[in-house]
Formats: C-alpha cells, structure tokens, sequence
C-alpha cells in the first residue's frame, strides 16, 4: 500500500481523489501522500514515512495526534455505543465547558462540523432580525454553504474558485463582501443598506487567506456599528476558537460578539461543530422559536466525549503559554532565516499559528496578502515535505503547532525549514 497507488485508486472514484480540495496539492505540485497513522506530532505515511506535522488536521490537534487522554475517554464512550438520537450526559457537559469558557455564548447548540455551525448562525440572524442580507469579509472561509463561498478564502481560494459556481446570484445578491480592516468600507455598507443587514460574520483573526491581525480598534468599531444596527455580529472561531485561548480571539481581544461558530479542537479530532451566543438570539431556535436546525448526529457522544477531554486538558492555560513559546521559536527561526537569506516575507504568528507570506507588503486584507509569491512558496513547501515537515500544501494557510511539538521536535522542524530556506 503506497501513496501513489492509493492516489490513481480514490482518483477513479473519488473526485480530484480526494475528500476535501486544499488536501490535493494542486497548488503546491506533486500528490498527496496517504496517512495511515498519526501519534503526537507525527504523521506516518502509507509509504513508511515520518513527518513533523504542522497541519495538525486543520486546527484540531492542539494536544497533538492521538492523544492517550482523548482516546481513553473515547473508548470509555464508546463502551456504552455510538449515538443514541436523544439527548445524552455528554452534551449537557460540553455546553456547560463551552458557556463557562467563553462567556457571550449563554447558549450552545451542537452540530456536525464548521460549515453547519456558520450555516446556521447565519440562518439564525436572519430569523432573529426579519433581515435577509449578510457581510462577509474577502478571504474570510466559513466553510461551504451557500451564502458564504463568495470571495471565501481556504481551498476556495487556493484553487481559484472564490465564487463557487452552483450558487445562485440570488443568493450571492444577499451577501455583501468587504474588504477586511477597512472602516470606511463597512460604515458605507451600512448606510447603503438601512435596516437590511441581518448579521455581519468574520475570523477575527482570518486565518484561510493566511494570518491577518485586525488594525488596532478594527474589531471594536465592526462591535459598535453592528450594535447601532441591530445587526448581529457572530465571530467564526471554528479555527481560532480554544487554539489562541479557552476563551477565543474575543477574550485576547475583550470584544463581546452576539454569536460565535465554534468546531475543529471543540471534537477533539472527531466531526464536530457548535454555535452559540445571547439567550434571546439562541431562544429563536426549535424547538422554542421558529429558526429551524437539526441533526440525526448532533451532540455525539463520541464527539462529545472526544472534545470534553481535549477541552479539560486545556483548563489551566499552561498548554496556552507552552504553546506561544514554540509559536514563537518558529517565527523566529523562520523570519530570521528568511532575512538572512535577504527574501522578502512576512511571517505572522500569534500563539500556535503562523504562516509565511512571501512578500515585502505588511498583509492587512486579502489584496496583500495576494502578494504572495506562491510559486516560491511552492519550492518551500516541497523542500520542507522532502526533508520530513509537512506545511500546509497552500500558500493561504495558517500552520498550526501542538504540545506535543514541545523539544526536539520543534528544534529539528526549525533546522529543517531554515535549511530549506537557505536553498530558495
Ligand atoms: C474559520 C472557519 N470556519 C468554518 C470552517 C468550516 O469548518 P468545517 O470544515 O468543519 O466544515 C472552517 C474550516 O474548514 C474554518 O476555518
Ligand atoms: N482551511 C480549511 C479549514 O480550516 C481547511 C480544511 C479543508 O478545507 O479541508
């Protein structure tokens, strides 16, 4: 069983041969490889194979791969069955963990994964306000229903494909997009639209296009404008959401949004999604209001079980600052090897996330960041997946780092990415 076997059997079957587009490497060259293990920071390949994994599943792994704690508790929930269709023990907990962790979210509903949790904030707004048109930001990925695959960022982005075909115009009229970090864009929006925004959506940190940091106050104007028209703001922390801090980007950045989509490390490494904010907006859900959301899954046990373990194991905040020590040991070591090496580049880090853009302008929206250089981004990335670290196959997204990286793997996947950086 070797990768490229695998690959010319799932491309018969398989679109693209693969599951979710970012994984095809088209924007990067080569194949994919097939992984048929992962333990703590370690991917092993279907061809025998070891690589430092900075993918982490996408965000989910912040306790790293496979984690002893995290598969007992699923074992454990698994000794009792797979799903029930009712309630269960389990959901009740998560719901407790998330509210206690996250205080603007006063009521939680669980789903299935990122794109349902958005789907529905989204549908939710509408519901709570009787308005039909949303803001969404350039580059910003909220998974991939209707509404939001417009100027979406992530495979969409990478594969050219920002608009996905398959969405009506209808729908896309009912979306408006804007560039991130730009006030006056939002408050001509806002005055162009009176009383027809139902809800303005964002990654406060978006982190499909790459890693952007709003402009100092960004993201207290967007609070205030969106309170002085009863428009909802929801934050998408699918991505952000227990990576930076158990309380998200709006804990490091003390701004209270109404709703906020949470998925990825929440499951523990299994499908998961969530959403959740003001009582008065959630209590418009079924069965209490007429905003309808479901799912034969929702609140698995198994997910449950899976994500309750990963989020205690975060209880103390010491992962967090473990975490931004390595965060910060990456940025230096590849920031400085790019300066030596006199490429231009910007490599934004923030706790456990960073990625590399190559390019001399400071990247503040979707614009700049398309000043990429992602041909070389390409070489770089094949150079390090030669040499055993696997980045994102993508020059638009974030690299995710988990505890377990913590020592000599941290100081081999530095060396490694300096050495490549050297060969550019
Ligand atoms: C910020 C953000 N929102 C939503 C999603 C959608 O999540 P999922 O892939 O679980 O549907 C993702 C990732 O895909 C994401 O990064
Ligand atoms: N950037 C995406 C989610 O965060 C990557 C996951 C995917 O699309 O497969």
């Amino acid at each position: 069983m070797i990768s490229s076997d695998l690959f010319e059997r799932a491309k018969k079957l398989i679109p693209g041969g693969v599951n979710s587009p970012v994984r095809a490497f088209r924007s990067v060259g080569g194949a994919p490889f097939f992984v048929k293990a992962a333990h703590g920071a370690t991917l092993t390949t279907a061809d025998d194979r070891e690589l430092i994994d900075f993918v982490c599943t996408w965000g989910p792994a912040i306790h790293g791969h496979n984690h002893p704690v995290i598969r007992d508790a699923i074992a454990a929930a698994l000794n009792n069955g797979t799903s029930f269709g009712t309630p269960n023990p389990y959901e009740v907990e998560m719901a407790e963990l998330i509210t206690t962790y996250v205080p603007s979210i006063e009521k939680v509903r669980m789903c299935n994964s990122g794109t349902e949790a958005t789907m529905s904030a989204i549908r939710l707004a509408r519901g709570f306000t009787g308005r039909d048109k949303i803001i969404k930001f350039a580059g910003c990925y909220h998974g991939h229903s209707d509404s939001l695959l417009i100027k979406a960022g992530s495979g969409a982005l990478t594969h050219g494909h920002p608009d996905s075909a398959g969405v009506p115009a209808s729908f896309a009229q009912e979306t408006i997009v804007l560039p991130f970090n730009d006030r006056d864009a939002l408050t001509a929006a806002f005055s162009a639209n009176p009383d027809a925004i139902a809800g303005v959506i964002l990654e406060p940190y978006p982190a499909n296009v790459g890693l952007i940091r709003p402009d100092e106050g960004y993201l207290r104007f967007l609070r205030e404008l969106t309170a002085q028209h009863g428009t909802v703001l929801i934050f998408d922390e699918v991505m952000t959401g227990f990576r930076l801090a158990k309380g998200g980007v709006q804990e490091i950045e003390a701004i209270t949004p109404d709703l906020t989509t949470l998925g990825k490390i929440i499951g523990g490494g299994l499908p998961v999604g969530a959403f959740g904010g003001r009582a008065d907006i959630m209590d418009r859900l079924a069965p209490e209001g007429p905003v309808y959301q479901a799912g034969t899954l929702s609140g698995n046990p198994l997910a449950m079980a899976a994500g309750i373990a990963a989020l205690k194991l975060l209880a103390d905040d010491e992962a967090y600052a473990r975490l931004a020590r390595l965060g910060a040991q990456v940025q230096s070591a590849v920031a400085g090897a790019l300066a030596a090496k006199g490429i231009a580049a910007q490599v934004p880090q923030t706790g456990s996330m960073w990625c590399t853009y190559f390019t001399d302008q400071p990247v503040r929206d979707l614009t700049t960041a398309q000043t990429t250089d992602a041909e070389l981004f390409a070489r770089y990335f094949r150079g390090c997946l030669d040499q055993g670290v696997y980045l994102p196959p993508s020059a638009y997204e974030a690299c995710f780092i988990s505890t377990a990286h913590e020592g000599a793997v941290i100081d081999k996947a530095c060396e490694i990415m300096t050495d490549v950086i050297k060969t550019l």
